[in-house]
């Protein structure tokens, strides 16, 4: 798939939100991708993710685990093991942390790629490969749908990813005068108050 296919899924989806968004991050963006609108549709998903799943196999060779930042990246990490004939498991936060709960194991040795849906600032997934640290396995790299960073972000291991954009993110006390003027809204999970 073409970066501008890619992008026209999430188009079609009615993915691509104008508005004034808070990001996992706190930095304030006016353009937010609401990755949830392309995976409740299961034929647009398996598309996206089978794409990604070739670019995986052909940065990293053979994957046995792929592992996800909940909660966005589970539904793309499950339907890209899919395509890659691997197990798929995931990261879900304790106290604000990332780990690896449920009984999940990385066996030692294991191939392991993470899968992100978005990358803004890489914070996420940089808090995730953290994790996965602390377990046998070997980390192959990261992956993800879309990252927005224009390619800034800096996982400390290699990203390969869909499309790259890069879209306007700014500090909350940077924002410009027309973002400032729009009511915020956050669309994420990360902080949710239960
Ligand atoms: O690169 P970053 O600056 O970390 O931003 C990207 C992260 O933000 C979103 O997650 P979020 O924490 O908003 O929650 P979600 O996974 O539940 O959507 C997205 O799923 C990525 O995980
Ligand atoms: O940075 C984020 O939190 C973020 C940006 C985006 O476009 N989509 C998303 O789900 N999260
Ligand atoms: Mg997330």
């Amino acid at each position: 798939m073409t970066p501008t296919e890619v992008l026209d899924e999430f188009r079609s989806a009615g993915a691509l939100l104008e508005g004034h968004f808070v990001l996992s991050s706190g930095l304030h963006s006016p353009v937010f991708l609401q990755k949830m609108f392309v995976f409740q549709d299961p034929t647009r998903t398996e598309r996206v993710c089978k794409a990604l799943a070739a670019k995986i196999r052909e940065a990293y060779g053979e994957v046995d685990y792929v592992v996800s930042p909940a909660v966005g990246g589970i539904v793309p990490g499950y339907e890209t093991a899919r395509h890659l004939g691997c197990k798929a498991i995931f990261v879900e936060r304790e106290n604000g942390e990332f780990v690896l709960r449920r009984g999940f194991v990385i066996p030692e040795g294991a191939r392991v790629v993470m899968v992100e849906d978005i990358v803004t600032t890489g914070l996420s997934s940089r808090e995730c490969l953290a994790a996965l640290r602390e377990h046998p396995g070997k980390i192959l790299g990261a992956a993800c749908l879309i990252d927005r960073s224009g390619g800034k972000a800096d996982l400390g291991t290699p990203l390969v990813s869909l499309v790259q954009l890069d879209i306007p993110a700014y500090a909350p006390d940077q924002l410009p005068p027309e973002l400032a003027a729009l009511p915020a809204v956050k669309p994420g999970s990360r902080n949710l108050k239960t």
